[in-house]
């Protein structure tokens, strides 16, 4: 298979490692810089330059594609679609997971379960908007925020209602969330690929925080989950039609929620806590799957 992978960093570990196991496997592999593809619309012949070249003869893409560059990268992974080229994950299913409000209102109708959640944008009563998650502690969400920073444990209602009030201040989408105490600042993110939990792994924040993101100082190791859990990681992934996703799952008293659904995950964190080769398993996906003009997945089926 010739095999392009659209990533702005080929020294980046997931990159590197999806190269490995595409030219391992015997593959041509092509990182592809998603910002500097441009495109022509024409009926009928969907075209992309890339350094002067025409993008022609792929099997298969790989989507790498970061949040800031989300809404172009996405148009370039749908011409690659309007080629015919088979997508890790579609275009619709990552322009989908990545409006954090809608994946929670989608997972929530198939009945997967999350912690409670409100969105506001300018609620007149902000202490009925506490109540309704169940009031204080509660941890408050920038939408735009990314590994941890934008994610406040408000621990009494005072405290909640001046952070929820300095966040609309500065106009900035929220959303207020229950507080899962009993995870213990830990979370567990499941490794999908092609509807199995291929690899798992728990993140546990460091002593005196709640977050448990690599990037605030946790730390991850091996778990074992439940049964029950993997069919929540399982069920998640294929309501958001991602067939490569990194399901977030928090412990609760009242069995897993998922706080997210990732659709380019990292591969260094998963694959060095469980030792697994979880590109090999991406790209023996591909070989299984990617035909001309098929894709696999389309999401919302529950
Ligand atoms: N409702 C909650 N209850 C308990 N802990 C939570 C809750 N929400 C978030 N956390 C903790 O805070 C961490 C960061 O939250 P979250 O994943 O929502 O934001 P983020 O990591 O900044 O976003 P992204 O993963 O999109 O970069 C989680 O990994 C988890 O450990
Ligand atoms: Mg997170
Ligand atoms: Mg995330």
């Amino acid at each position: 298979m010739k095999i392009a992978i659209l990533s702005r960093n080929p020294k980046l570990y997931s990159t590197r490692r999806l190269v490995e196991a595409g030219e391992q496997a015997g593959h041509e592999v092509h990182v592809i810089d998603t910002l500097r593809c441009y495109m022509s619309m024409v009926s009928h012949k969907p075209e992309i330059h890339f350094k002067g070249r025409t993008l022609e003869g792929y099997d298969a893409v790989i989507p790498r594609i970061g949040a800031s560059i989300t809404f172009y990268g996405c148009a370039v992974l749908r011409q690659f679609e309007m080629m015919g080229v088979f997508p890790v994950n579609e275009s619709v299913a990552i322009t989908r997971s990545r409006d954090k409000l809608r994946s929670l209102q989608l997972l929530a109708r198939k009945g997967v379960g999350l912690p409670v959640t409100g969105f506001a944008n300018a609620p007149d009563d902000i202490p009925d908007l506490i109540s309704m998650v169940g009031g204080a502690p509660l941890v408050i969400k920038l939408l735009e925020g990314t590994q941890g920073i934008g994610v406040v444990l408000a621990e009494t209602r005072q405290a909640a209602e001046s952070v929820i009030e300095a966040f609309m201040g500065m106009s900035a989408n929220i959303m207020v969330q229950e507080y899962i105490k009993e995870a213990g600042g830990a979370d567990i993110r499941c490794f999908v690929v092609d509807g199995k939990v291929v690899a798992s792994m728990k993140r546990q924040a460091k002593d005196g925080e709640f977050r448990s993101n690599l990037h605030r100082g946790g730390s991850a190791s091996l778990i074992r989950i439940t049964p029950e859990e993997r069919a929540t990681a399982v069920r998640a992934a294929r309501i958001m039609g991602l067939n490569v996703a990194g399901v977030d799952i928090l412990r609760s008293n009242h069995g897993p929620l998922v706080m997210e659904v990732n659709s380019s995950p990292g591969l260094e964190g998963i694959e060095s806590a469980t030792g697994k080769d979880v590109a090999g398993m991406i790209i023996s996906f591909l070989e299984k799957s990617a035909r001309p003009h098929r894709t696999a997945t389309k999401g919302i089926k529950g």
